[in-house]
């Protein structure tokens, strides 16, 4: 049972793809079930089975490699050899032994988790929530307290009182859910203090430090759950005045990480003051989403995907954000931003970055994100002609007013923020040169969707090409990687229906998440947060790959800003800007999401 914290929700062309399909197959055998209404079970069948991705990736086939190579992880091929830790992500007491750590020494440090921003949105809704999941699932260590931090003024039971609003199961257990919610409740405490006062986070300290005085370890976390103008003042304070002295002091930094290049880099200089980089968390929270966990296991883990995986196969991929809802109450921050900086540079860009990059040596942090800055860097600097942006007006649907961006009070007035953006990147490597990755991101449009999709290119030569209709595009394979909501990875393809007829139609490759797995996904903030706890950065962003990041965007970010460009207005709950299917249609490309509205829950197609 979990609870409810969120709404419902290579190699270079690879040499082996020259070898013929037999070299790739290990046996043949068993029946294959399509996820189609139309084709039900076979019965009788063949299924033809990958050599290990290991001895193909080794460019050896031979059985006997292929088998000495069974006991390793799928991606312990690249590198030194080392064995990779497993992760158990279902293990009652979180991956302790990857860490050196025994259980028993887990349960001895004290755990001081501190949320500042206390009082805030994102602390009620994900970072308390995420919190009271982790410690009904057993997940967090026995010894651990929460102290929110904040300017109001609150006793301990307004501020308890203030999170329980909060906190849900996501299925009922009655009684007990309550029990384990006064329970965990018992464990916050609120300390009221200004952000920049030493002496207000030494009280805290000195709280802290009674509470876990019988510890020979105490552990302290800081969620800076603040706005960013007040990041280094806090992470000055903090550090100077509340670390701990007998284990370790980390710090989560929440997005966003300045406002263009320059600012990045006055930021990160004055974190760096106060913080190590080994202490420093930053936060990406669609990194943590599972999803976007998965891709690198799809990609690494899979030889029929990697293969696949560059310009020789890949005709588009698109990656697209949208929501149902606008700024509604964020507006004030919203404006200072824009949906370029509060989704495109980060979220949309990490995950082109993981799916882009080329294997990395291990799955050790270190090794994935040099992979990521690597492929970051290669990416060409963007130009207007590739940028349309937009915002909302206002629009009545079905008798119900919704308001336009500009009738937010907390917007200034006549402001050209773009609530919407869509952009093509492209990025100068081998695998990837001249493919067209098409980022969208926008609020208050028809749904609430996010998702990967990877178009293929056309079958040479294809020998149905007369059965497939006209619009050949239609007919290409295309793998979609659904983040949310109703999580799923599927690839379209071009089925016989059955019959004595011959007639091709497109039909789906399903792994719907919900019908597969039992288990309700856990929220990313649990996940990222137990990360932190655990030390394992692999799901979060170094430095270097925010500054590269920032130099990709900054230029057009001027540029808007400077030549006052003015987004292209689009109603409430429509499907955007046309301007965005113009930047499409320049490289060939049709926006999935579009084309396929029917594969959009709660879509009313308006
Ligand atoms: N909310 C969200 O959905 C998301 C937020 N984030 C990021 O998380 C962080 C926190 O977000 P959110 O909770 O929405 O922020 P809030 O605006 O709710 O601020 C959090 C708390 O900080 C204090 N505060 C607010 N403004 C100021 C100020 N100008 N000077 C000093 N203190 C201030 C207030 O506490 P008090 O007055 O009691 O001290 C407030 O309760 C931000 O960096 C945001 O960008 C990231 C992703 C999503
Ligand atoms: O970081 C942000 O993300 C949310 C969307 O997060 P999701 O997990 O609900 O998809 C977005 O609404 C917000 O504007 C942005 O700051």
């Amino acid at each position: 049972m979990r609870f409810l914290t969120s709404p419902p929700s290579g190699s270079h062309w690879c040499p082996t793809q020259l070898l013929p399909v037999q070299a790739h197959a290990r046996n043949v055998l068993i029946p294959l079930r399509l996820a189609s209404p139309e084709a039900p079970a076979a019965r009788i069948g063949f299924r033809v089975q990958a050599a290990d991705p290991v001895a193909v990736a080794v460019g050896a086939d031979t059985p006997e490699v292929a088998s000495s190579s069974n006991g390793a992880g799928p991606l312990s091929t690249g590198g030194s050899g080392a064995s990779v830790p497993e992760v158990d992500r279902n293990a009652k007491i979180p991956n302790l032994q990857a860490y050196g750590l025994e259980p028993e020494n887990w349960n001895k440090a004290a755990l001081s988790i501190v949320v500042v921003g206390a009082s805030g949105d994102l602390a009620k809704k994900k970072i308390f929530p995420s919190l009271f999941a982790l410690y009904h699932d057993g997940m967090l260590p026995k010894n651990f307290t929460i102290y929110g931090y904040a300017r109001s003024k609150m006793s301990e039971e307004e501020f308890r009182s203030s999170i329980e609003g909060s906190l849900g199961c996501r299925l009922a257990d009655g009684a007990k859910c309550e029990e384990t919610m006064g329970n965990f409740l018992s464990t916050c405490r609120y300390q009221q203090g200004q952000y920049k006062s030493v002496d207000d986070f030494g009280k805290l300290s000195k709280r802290i430090a009674e509470h876990d005085g019988g510890h020979e370890r105490a552990n302290r976390i800081f969620y800076l759950s603040i706005p960013p103008s007040i990041f280094t003042d806090v992470a000055a304070a903090a550090s100077e005045g509340c670390s701990s002295d007998s284990g370790f002091t980390r710090v989560i930094v929440e997005k966003p990480f300045g406002r263009d290049s320059e600012s990045f880099q006055e930021l990160s200089q004055a974190l760096s003051r106060h913080l190590t980089e080994d202490q420093m968390f930053r936060i990406d929270h669609y990194l943590g989403k599972e999803l976007i966990e998965n891709l690198t296991v799809l990609r690494f883990a899979n030889l029929v995907f990697e293969p696949l995986w560059s310009r020789n196969y890949i005709r588009n991929v698109q990656v697209i954000f949208s929501e149902d809802f606008g700024t509604e109450g964020r507006g004030g921050y919203f404006d200072n931003y824009g949906i370029i900086r509060d989704v495109l540079q980060n979220h949309l860009l990490q995950i082109v970055a993981l799916f882009a990059m080329e294997p990395p040596v291990s799955l050790e942090a270190e090794d994935i994100r040099n992979e990521k800055v690597k492929v970051l860097r290669c990416m060409k600097t963007m130009s207007m002609d590739d940028v349309v942006v937009g915002q909302y007006r206002a629009r009545s649907i079905g008798g119900e007013h919704h308001p336009g961006y500009l009738d937010d009070e907390t917007v200034p007035a006549g402001s050209i923020c773009p609530t919407f953006a869509a952009i093509a990147l492209f990025i100068n490597n081998a695998r990837w040169d001249g493919v067209p990755f098409l980022l969208k991101a926008g609020k208050a449009l028809h749904s609430r969707h996010a998702e990967i999709r990877v178009q293929f290119r056309h079958v040479p030569g294809n020998l149905y090409r007369n059965k497939m209709g006209l619009d050949l595009d239609r007919a290409t394979n295309e793998l979609v990687i659904r983040i949310q909501p109703n999580e799923a990875i599927y690839l379209k393809v071009n089925n016989k229906v059955p019959g004595l007829g011959l007639k091709l139609d497109v039909t789906k490759l399903d792994l719907t998440y919900k019908s597969r797995y039992n288990n309700p996904l856990p929220d990313a903030y649990e996940r990222l947060i137990l990360d932190v706890i655990n030390g394992d950065k692999r799901l979060f962003i170094r430095n270097d790959e925010l500054e590269a990041a920032w130099s990709l965007f900054t230029p057009i970010l001027k540029e808007i800003e400077e030549k006052q460009i003015s987004p292209e207005l689009y109603p409430y709950g429509s499907r955007g800007p046309v301007g965005a299917h113009y930047l499409a249609a320049k490289y060939g490309v049709r926006w999935g999401d579009i084309v396929n509205p029917d594969e959009h829950e709660g879509d009313d197609d308006k």
